[in-house]
C-alpha cells in the first residue's frame, strides 16, 4: 500500500517536472549562431536523483517535447532519454550527478551525438564538434544547477520517496563533490559569459566596421561618380563659350580626358549628333558617318537639353567593363537656348577595383556594387559572379541568429549563412554591399568553445584533485583523532598522531580529548580499585552470609536445611561408586531434664560439646554432620560399611554416655546418652532423604522404646548385610 502510494508521489512529481521542463525548454537561451542552450532538462536530473532512472526517462520525455516542438529532430529523445537513464542508474550506485553526467558525455553521449549527427543533420561536417561540445557543456550547466537546487532546497532533501545513499558518504567525498560543483559551475558561467561577451564584442566591431566601409565606399563611389557628372556639366559650359573650331575642341577635349582618366572615352557632336571630337582619338573614325543620334546620351542631352546619366551598360568595343555615359548639351555662345552638339563621357565602372584592391590586400571583405534595377556593376573577383546579371541573394533568417546581417550568394538555400554583410544605398540609386564570409567567425567561435571545454575539463579534474586534497587535510586527521580514542587503552596515546599540516582547530580538539582520555584513564583506574575492594568485601561478606545461612549458630556444625541440600550430592557420589550410605539421627535421651535440672544453658553447653564429640567422630571431608533440630543431629555418611558403620556408631555412643559435662552456672558435672536410629543401604534405595530419614527414625523410635542409649541399625540390601 506503502509502496503503491510511493509510486504515485513518483510519477505526479516526474510528470509535474517534466512539463516544467518541457515549458522551459520551448524557450532555449541563445548563445551564438545556432547555439542555444536548455535549461528545462534540469528537471530531468533533479527527478533521476531523487526518484532513479525510469521516472527521470517520463521526465525527459516530456522536457525533450519541448525541444522536439522548435527544433524538430527527434534525437532529443534519444540523448536526453539515455543521459536520464544513465544519471538515474549512477544515482543507484551512489555515483553523484555531476560525476555520472561528465562520465555520459564523454564515453557515450558525445561519440553518438556526433555519430547520429553525421547522418541526421544538415550541418557541415567541420561544424559538427562545436555543436558536440556545445551539448556537453551544456548537460554540465544543467546538472550543475540540478545538483545545486537539491542541495539548496530544504524541501527536496526531505523529499520522503527519494532514493537513499546505500553506504554512509564520507566528508571527504562530499566535500569534494560540493567544492567541485561549485568551481564547475563558477568556471563554466565565467567562461560561457565571456565568451558570449567577447563573440558579442566581435560581432558589433564586425558591423559596425562594415556599416562604416560601406557609407566611406558609398561616398567615395558617390563623389566619383558625381565628381565626373561635375567634369561633363563645366566642360559642356566650356565648350558652349568656346568657338566651334574642330582643332581646338579636339584640343580641349583631350586635355579634359586627360584629367579625368575615369572616362574610358570621351567624345564631342556637333547639332547633327555627328562625332566632331573624340578621345582617345585611336578609338574613333571622325568620319561623317559616325553619329550618334541613336543613343539615349545624345538624345537626352541634346533635346531635354539636361545632364544625363545613362544605365549601366557594359562598354561596346571598348572592353567588357560596367560603364556609364554621362552626356551634357553645350550651346551657341550667342544664344544658350539653342544646343550645338553634346560633350559625353563612358565612365569606367571598373574604378571600384582601386578600392576593392586595399581590401585584397587587409582582408577578407569583398564589394558589390548593383545598379538601381538590381544588376550588378561590380564585383571583387573573388564573389566569382558576372557584371551585369542580376544580383542573386538570400537574406538569411534562419536559425542562426546573431545580431549580424546575413546572405547566401552562392547556396541562396542553405541552412549556413554564407557572408555577413552590410550594404549603403548610393545617391543614384545603386546599392553597394560589402559582403564578408561568416565562417571565420564560426570557427572562432568554435574554437572559443573548445578552448572553454578542455579548460573545463582540466578545471573540473583540478578542482576535484585539489577540493580532494582540502578535504582530507580536514577528515584525515579528523578520523586519526577517531582511531586514536576509538580503543580505550592508555598505551595507545600518543602526541605525535597528527601532523604538522592538520587544522589547529583539529589539533586543539585532539589536545583536549587527550587530557580527558587521560583523565578518564585515571579516574577508571580508580574506579578500578574501588570496584576491587568493595567485591573483595562483598565476597567476604557473602562467605560470613553463607556459612550463617548453612551453619546452626549454637554448635557450628551444618543445620538441617544444608543436610538435605548436600544428600542428593552425596547419594549421587555414592552411586557413581557404587558405595553404601549411611543416615543416621541421633537424639540426646532425657535432654528435658537435663535442661529442667541444671538450666537451659547448661542444655546449650550440652548440645555443644556433643557436636565437638561428633566433629572429632566424624572427621572425614565427605562427612556431614548437622544439627538436625532440638536435641537432634543427622550424620551422612557415605562410603559406609556396612558392619564396621553400627560400630563405629556405638563407639560414639559409648563416648557421649562416658563424657562429663560442667553445667556453666552450677559447675555441677553431669553427663548424657543417645539413642541412635540409622540406616545404611545403597545410593540405589531411593533418591529422597525422607525414606532414609523415615527409617532412620524408625529405628531411633525402636532405639527409645527399648530402653535409649542404644543402636538400631537396619541394612538394606543383601550384599552389605552380607558384608
Ligand atoms: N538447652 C536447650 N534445650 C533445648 C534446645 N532445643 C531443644 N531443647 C530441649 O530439648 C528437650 C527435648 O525434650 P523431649 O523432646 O521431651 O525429649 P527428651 O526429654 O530428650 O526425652 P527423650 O527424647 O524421650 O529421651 C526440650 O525440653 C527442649 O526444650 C536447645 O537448643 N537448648
Amino acid at each position: 500500500m506503502i509502496n503503491k502510494l510511493t509510486n504515485y508521489k513518483n510519477l505526479f512529481f516526474a510528470t509535474f517536472l517534466g512539463m516544467l521542463g518541457l515549458i522551459i525548454n520551448l524557450y532555449p537561451l541563445p548563445f551564438f549562431a545556432n547555439v542555444q542552450f536548455v535549461l528545462g532538462n534540469t528537471f530531468t536530473v533533479i527527478v533521476a536523483i531523487l526518484c532513479g532512472p525510469w521516472y527521470a526517462l517520463l521526465t525527459s520525455i516530456l522536457a525533450s517535447s519541448g525541444l522536439m516542438m522548435i527544433w524538430e529532430s527527434y534525437h532529443v529523445y534519444l540523448f536526453f532519454g539515455l543521459e536520464a537513464i544513465f544519471i538515474g542508474f549512477c544515482r543507484r550506485r551512489d555515483i553523484y550527478a555531476l560525476y555520472s553526467s561528465v562520465m555520459f558525455w564523454l564515453f557515450i553521449g558525445m561519440p553518438l551525438f556526433y555519430f547520429v549527427g553525421n547522418i541526421l543533420f544538415n550541418l557541415p561536417a567541420d561544424h559538427l564538434p562545436f555543436v558536440t561540445i556545445k551539448q556537453a557543456i551544456n548537460s554540465l550547466i544543467y546538472t550543475s544547477i540540478a545538483s545545486l537546487l537539491i542541495l539548496m532546497i530544504p524541501k527536496l532533501w526531505l523529499f520522503e520517496t527519494k532514493i537513499k545513499d546505500k553506504k554512509r558518504r564520507t566528508l571527504s567525498k562530499q566535500m569534494t563533490y560540493f567544492i567541485t560543483l561549485m568551481i564547475t559551475l563558477t568556471s563554466l558561467f565565467s567562461t560561457l559569459y565571456f565568451n558570449y561577451t567577447s563573440l558579442i564584442t566581435q560581432q558589433n566591431l564586425i558591423k559596425q566596421n562594415q556599416n562604416e566601409t560601406v557609407f566611406h565606399l558609398s561616398n567615395s563611389g558617390d563623389q566619383y561618380v558625381n565628381h565626373h557628372i561635375k567634369a561633363i556639366e563645366n566642360a559642356a559650359q566650356t565648350f558652349s563659350l568656346s568657338d566651334p573650331n574642330k582643332q581646338k575642341q579636339q584640343h580641349a577635349l583631350n586635355s579634359l580626358h586627360q584629367n579625368y582618366p575615369g572616362f574610358i572615352t570621351m567624345l564631342l557632336t556637333d547639332n547633327n549628333s555627328k562625332v566632331i571630337a573624340g578621345s582617345p582619338l585611336t578609338k574613333f573614325q571622325l568620319t561623317d558617318d559616325m553619329k550618334v543620334n541613336d543613343r539615349d546620351y545624345f538624345i537626352e542631352a541634346f533635346y531635354n537639353q539636361k545632364v544625363f546619366i545613362s544605365s549601366v551598360f557594359l562598354g561596346r568595343g571598348f572592353g567588357n567593363d560596367a560603364i556609364i555615359a554621362i552626356s551634357a548639351p553645350y550651346f551657341n555662345s550667342n544664344n544658350p537656348m539653342e544646343p550645338q552638339g553634346i560633350i559625353e563621357g563612358s565612365l569606367n565602372l571598373q574604378h571600384f577595383t582601386t578600392i576593392d584592391y586595399d581590401f585584397k590586400q587587409t582582408n577578407t571583405q569583398s564589394i558589390v556594387l548593383t545598379d538601381e534595377k538590381g544588376s550588378i556593376i561590380y564585383a571583387s573577383d573573388r564573389l566569382n559572379l558576372e557584371v551585369m546579371s542580376p544580383f542573386d541573394y538570400s537574406i538569411h533568417a534562419g536559425a542562426y541568429k546573431t545580431k549580424l546581417n546575413l546572405l547566401n550568394i552562392h547556396d541562396t538555400d542553405s541552412l549556413i549563412p554564407e557572408f555577413i554583410y552590410a550594404s549603403h544605398k548610393m545617391n543614384n540609386g545603386w546599392i553597394i554591399y560589402l559582403v564578408e564570409p561568416f565562417l571565420p567567425l564560426l570557427k572562432l567561435a568554435e574554437k572559443q568553445m573548445f578552448t572553454s571545454f578542455v579548460l573545463l575539463l582540466f578545471a573540473l579534474l583540478l578542482s576535484f584533485f585539489i577540493s580532494h586534497k582540502i578535504s582530507k587535510l580536514l577528515t584525515v586527521p579528523l578520523e586519526m583523532v577517531a582511531n586514536q580514542f576509538g580503543q580505550f587503552s592508555e598505551k595507545q596515546i600518543s602526541t605525535q598522531v597528527l601532523d604538522e599540516n592538520s587544522p589547529k582547530e583539529v589539533y586543539s580538539l585532539y589536545n583536549r580529548l587527550l587530557k580527558s582520555k587521560q583523565q578518564l584513564i585515571a579516574h577508571q583506574l580508580e574506579l578500578e580499585e574501588t570496584v576491587a575492594i568493595r567485591t573483595h568485601e562483598l565476597e567476604s561478606a557473602n562467605k560470613k552470609l553463607k556459612a550463617l545461612v548453612d551453619k546452626d549458630p549454637l554448635t557450628q556444625l551444618y543445620n538441617r536445611r544444608y543436610a538435605e541440600q548436600k544428600f542428593a550430592e552425596i547419594r549421587d557420589y555414592c552411586k557413581r561408586s557404587e558405595q553404601a550410605l549411611t543416615v543416621a539421627i541421633l537424639d540426646l535421651d532425657f535432654f528435658k531434664q537435663v535442661n529442667d535440672t541444671y538450666g537451659h544453658l547448661a542444655g546449650d553447653e550440652c548440645l555443644r560439646q556433643v557436636a565437638d564429640l561428633l566433629r572429632q567422630f566424624y572427621k572425614r571431608d565427605v562427612d556431614v554432620v548437622a544439627r538436625y533440630g532440638g536435641e537432634e543431629f543427622i550424620l551422612i555418611l557415605p562410603l559406609s560399611n556396612a558392619l564396621s558403620i553400627e560400630q563405629h556408631l556405638n563407639q560414639f555412643r559409648l563416648a557421649l554416655a562416658q563424657m562429663t559435662i560442667v553445667a556453666p552456672k552450677t559447675k555441677k558435672e553431669f553427663s548424657l546418652t543417645t539413642s541412635i536410629g540409622a540406616i545404611t543401604a545403597n545410593a540405589d534405595f531411593n533418591k529422597d532423604i525422607d525414606h532414609w530419614i523415615k527409617v532412620a527414625d524408625d529405628n531411633l523410635y525402636q532405639a527409645k522404646a527399648q530402653g535409649r542409649n542404644q543402636v538400631r541399625l537396619t541394612i538394606i540390601n543383601s550384599d552389605l548385610s552380607a558384608e
